[in-house]
């Protein structure tokens, strides 16, 4: 389980991790998701206790990472986005090597067991070298499996491989989300929606929704447009739909009707059935038209960094008035100096 609590990280005058908070479920993968310089790595550093939080609180298994970070590293297997691989060994000398820094017995047997578990023990004692960048990849998880931990962090693992070392790799973090906390961070947002259980979207070191990717698209569906469809060709029903509160557009396209919500207004769906059942019409279809995760991101981002340009502009008013509040006076004493 990981469990973060207004977690902050600064650098200098600079926050990059700004009161983050949620939590990961053991059992689960919980996809990190964010576009580059979102705060992802910066805050699984802080989770896998290599980099002490500036502020704030997350317990990894049980442990402060701040307080206890080196049983947080006993308890976690991190896999960083460049894996610190030793190419001239063999995949299984490697993780032998990993097995005895971590103090681990039976090395050459953990070391088949882990690669065994990553579908590489075929490949034991091919140099590291030799590999393919997803076997390198599997190498790396591998590592970060060998001490058993219950929780796994992976940095944007995915990335760099071609799209087949991608299926595999998905299924293997997948699978490994059956016995192990998952925390698993992506910029690809199909990537999330296909592996997660949950999904933590961060921007700008702020996490700006949470939940499953099906609440989430059903949170972004409650502003979606709307198909609705009636039975025979009505087309006395369009003034109909768009007299119902909430509705903003209504246009005939796609053998119905598409209705474009009023922003901020109820959702008109049930106004919309009750309309077109009180006039006598056979009510076919009412469905929000399809929108994926990619559609949620880009509108949380672009609602993100509208309100921060809305913040700064209003900042900016407030120091113009301020500014303007001491102009007279400034002038005053000038004058009043000259008359002196
Ligand atoms: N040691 C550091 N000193 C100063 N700034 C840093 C440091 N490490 C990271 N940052 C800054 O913190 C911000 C977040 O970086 P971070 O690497 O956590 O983002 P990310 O979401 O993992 O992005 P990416 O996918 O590009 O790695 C960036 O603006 C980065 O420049």
């Amino acid at each position: 389980m990981i469990e973060v609590e207004n977690l902050t990280k600064r650098y200098g005058d600079v926050t990059v991790v700004n009161n983050i908070s949620f939590t990961a479920e053991p059992g689960q993968v919980t996809g990190f998701l964010g576009p580059n310089g979102a705060g992802k790595t910066t805050t699984m550093r802080m989770l896998t206790g290599f980099s002490p939080p500036t502020a704030g609180k997350a317990v990894v298994a049980g442990h402060d990472v701040f307080q206890e970070s080196l049983e947080v590293r006993k308890r976690v297997g991190y896999l960083p986005e460049n894996v610190p691989l030793y190419r001239d060994m063999s995949a299984r000398g490697y993780l032998m090597y990993i097995a005895e820094i971590r103090g681990l017995a039976k090395r050459r047997q953990r070391a088949d067991e882990v690669l065994d578990r990553v579908g590489l023990l075929q490949r034991a004692n091919s140099r590291i070298r030799t590999l393919s960048k997803g076997m390198k990849q599997r190498v790396g998880l591998a590592a970060a499996l060998i001490h058993n931990p219950d929780v796994l962090i992976l940095d944007e693992p995915t990335i760099g491989l071609d799209p087949f070392q991608v299926l595999e790799l998905r299924g293997l973090v997948q699978e490994l989300g059956r016995d192990h906390t998952v925390l698993f961070s992506t910029h690809i947002l199909s990537e999330a929606e296909r592996v997660c259980d949950k999904v933590v979207i961060i921007n700008q070191g702020q996490i700006i929704a949470q939940g499953s990717p099906s609440e989430l698209r059903s949170r972004l569906e409650r502003g979606a447009r709307v198909l609705v469809r009636v039975e025979g060709d009505s087309a006395a029903m369009l003034d109909t739909i768009r007299a119902v509160d909430g509705v903003s557009n209504v246009s005939r396209e796609l053998g119905g009707f598409i209705v474009t919500p009023r922003t901020g207004a109820p959702d008109p769906r049930a106004g919309i059935v009750e309309a077109i059942v009180a006039a006598g019409v056979n009510l076919l279809e009412v469905r929000p038209l399809a929108v994926d995760l990619e559609d949620i991101f880009i509108e949380l981002t672009r609602q993100a960094s509208l309100s921060e340009a809305r913040h700064a502009a209003e900042q900016q008013e407030a120091l113009k008035a301020a500014l303007r509040e001491n102009q007279p006076k400034e002038n005053q004493s000038h004058e009043e100096e000259a008359q002196a």
